[in-house]
């Protein structure tokens, strides 16, 4: 029997509903969508929304249990129906209006787990933040085609009104939460950023449309204003499209310096180029394949990476609706971006030698792909990287950072929707210490890779076919070139087959020349002729063993044994013919031949015998090559 608790109130259905849900995404990787199918509740809408809010608490959850203790405490409390019923208390309702007995044991340890939750920096981060934030109209503009002097000015003729410049992050958070026509004011942190009312529109902006100003959050302006590339370097943004991070680039570079926008998208790939037209990002090289089939040494010399994956958006307020699950990817969509997403990172470290800072960054706010993807790939650096603390760099007016519960602690920064009125975001900034050599860092199976990409891009095959065009290509030319260069071999060795055969047939052809002229003459004489031809016959292995250094092949022995073989047969055939017309006036003669070596082939072909050159008395001789190959 159960362990849990006996209770006459019973737990509202959609709270045990979610529970069983929730356990089964978590625990058996199931389909989040089909569960709630499954079920058949009236209410899906509701227990979809409470279980997606769920699993995004899962790890926050897991910290306020270690907290409060609430699950040692209370062990006939369902660890699975305490998460939802406390993602309900903290975050979604803020209440538990039913009196069922493990909704009264939460409900127990309602203010601990404010309080925790306080300390821990979970309030009102993860959930339901489409809902509530009213996120201001953030407008980027384009240094390369005015300044931000001329921008406020500009708007200030069209009746808008500057606010004066907060001091602290507070004090400028204060009045972003209160803006509203016709005020807009200056960003703290990035200056080329100005907020405007959130019902602003600007879709029809003349200095939208003609590129002097980029619609683009907050939020994914941090990362280029943390690379901050000086003037006059090159810069490698490893995920390019639609080229938010990359314009902002070639602006803080004043197009003085090299961007290498690289973008494995075709479709994205062309947005990427209309968005450098229309801004004028005329230092931008676009390159449309994946990243990792660029040679890192033809970019040696990259001093600044972007690193912005494909990850699950999460953190963006506006997303429209996500196939299945809108804003929580299932467990396993989690786990392949991150796969992919340290892989991307891992090759950003290890490959660019003179790289001295690496951003890198999503818009999603799960740590899986944020803290986790950073320490598992610091964990591989060693100390030829290290992550400054972005509170520093952003002077201590910053308040939301990566969880202290993993090894790269606080010194990321996270952006959270209903803290810091943008999309969330998390940024990681890489620097090198050139005092440690670079460890090398072999990236595994590219079949691994290309999974990853196609799960985690839905790019069709064919466009990625399109990105690996280029190296299959080479691969192509390669087997040509080796198909080529067999094929020449071929025609040496069969060259040299035939300066054999042509130095048999002149062997043949004077030794039966001889032959027809030593009818009468004595065996002494006789011997003397066939040296001639031996000696006939060894020039012309010369000139095949001139070619030899080409024979490197087994094959040519086998093509050598071959003609032999052939010969060998032509011989005996003419013999047997000699044998059965002039059987009767037949003598024996056997000759040693000497050994010939080819000693670059390492192989020893030896002339074993003339054996029975038989002359037939004043008319025919014959004779067979027997041939031993010693490796
Ligand atoms: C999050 S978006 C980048 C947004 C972009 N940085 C911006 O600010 O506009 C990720 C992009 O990376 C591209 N991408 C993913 N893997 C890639 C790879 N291996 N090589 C090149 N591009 C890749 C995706 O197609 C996608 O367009």
């Amino acid at each position: 029997m159960s362990n849990e608790f006996v209770h006459s109130v019973t737990v509202p259905r959609i709270y045990k509903i979610t529970a069983d849900i929730v356990r089964r995404v978590r625990e058996d990787g199931a389909s989040l969508k089909t569960l709630i199918y499954e079920k058949k509740h009236p209410n899906v809408a509701g227990i979809y929304g409470l279980a997606v809010n769920t699993l995004q608490a899962l790890p926050q959850l897991d910290q306020l249990f270690d907290k409060t203790q609430i699950l040692t405490e209370q062990p006939r409390l369902n660890p699975w129906l305490a998460r939802v019923l406390i993602t309900e208390l903290l975050w979604r309702k803020r209440c538990l209006k039913n009196r069922s007995k493990p909704v009264l044991t939460v409900l127990a340890y309602e203010n601990k787990l404010r309080e925790e939750s306080i300390n821990l920096g979970y309030i009102e981060t993860f959930v339901d933040h489409k809902d509530k934030v009213k996120r201001p109209r953030y407008v980027r503009v384009n240094t390369l085609l005015l300044t931000v002097e001329e921008a406020i000015s500009f708007f200030q003729q069209d009746g808008w009104q500057l606010l004066p410049k907060s001091t602290t992050y507070s004090s400028y958070l204060q009045s972003l939460s209160q803006l509203s026509k016709p005020y807009f004011i200056q960003d703290l942190h990035i200056p080329e950023i100005l907020a405007f009312p959130s019902s602003t529109i600007f879709h029809d902006h003349s200095g939208y449309r003609d590129g002097k100003l980029i619609l683009q959050d907050k939020a994914s302006s941090l990362p280029v204003h943390l690379l901050n590339p000086i003037s006059g370097s090159t810069v490698l943004d490893m995920c390019a499209a639609p080229g938010m991070k990359t314009t902002h680039v070639a602006a803080k570079l004043q197009n003085n310096g090299k961007v290498y926008a690289v973008e494995i998208d075709a479709k994205r790939f062309k947005i990427l180029i209309t968005q450098l037209e229309k801004t004028h990002a005329l230092c931008v090289e676009p390159l449309n394949q994946d990243v990792l089939t660029l040679d890192p040494k033809l970019y040696s010399y990259v001093e600044y990476i972007l690193v912005d994956p494909t990850c699950s958006g999460s953190g963006i307020i506006d997303r429209p609706k996500q196939s299945d699950m809108d804003g929580m990817p299932e467990p396993k969509r989690l786990k392949n971006l991150q796969s992919f997403q340290v892989y991307l990172l891992r090759y950003a470290l290890f490959n660019f030698p003179n790289a001295k800072r690496i951003i890198y960054s999503t818009c999603s706010l799960h740590p899986e792909e944020n803290e986790e993807v950073v320490d598992e790939v610091l964990a591989n650096v060693g100390n030829a990287y290290r992550l400054l603390p972005v509170r520093q760099l952003l002077k201590n007016n910053w308040t939301n950072f990566s969880s202290k519960k993993y090894n790269c602690g606080d010194l990321c920064l996270y952006s959270k929707p209903n803290d810091d009125f943008c999309n969330g975001f998390f940024v990681a900034v890489f620097e090198r210490n050139f005092d440690v050599i670079l460890p090398k860092c072999k990236l595994k199976g590219g079949n691994e890779y290309m999974n990853l990409i196609e799960t985690n891009l839905n790019i069709k095959k064919d466009d990625m076919a399109k990105t690996f065009a280029h190296q299959q290509e080479k691969c192509e030319k390669k087997k040509k070139k080796k198909k080529k260069k067999k094929k020449e071999e071929k025609e040496i060795i069969s060259m040299n087959n035939e300066q054999m055969k042509i130095s048999a047939d002149i062997v043949e052809f004077k030794v039966l020349d001889v032959d027809s002229k030593i009818k009468a003459k004595s065996k002494k004489e006789e011997f003397e002729k066939i040296d001639v031809c031996n000696d006939s016959f060894n020039f012309n292995y010369k000139v095949l063993n001139e070619s030899k250094d080409i024979q490197k092949e087994t094959l040519d022995v086998m093509e050598m044994k071959k003609s032999r073989k052939k010969r060998k047969s032509k011989h005996e055939n003419i013999f047997q013919e000699l044998i059965m017309t002039k059987k009767e006036q037949t003598k024996e003669i056997e000759i040693e031949l000497p050994k010939i070596k080819k000693k670059k082939e390492n192989k020893e072909i030896k002339i074993d015998k003339i054996q029975q050159v038989e002359i037939e008395s004043g008319k025919n001789c014959n004779w067979t090559i027997k041939e031993e190959e010693k490796k």
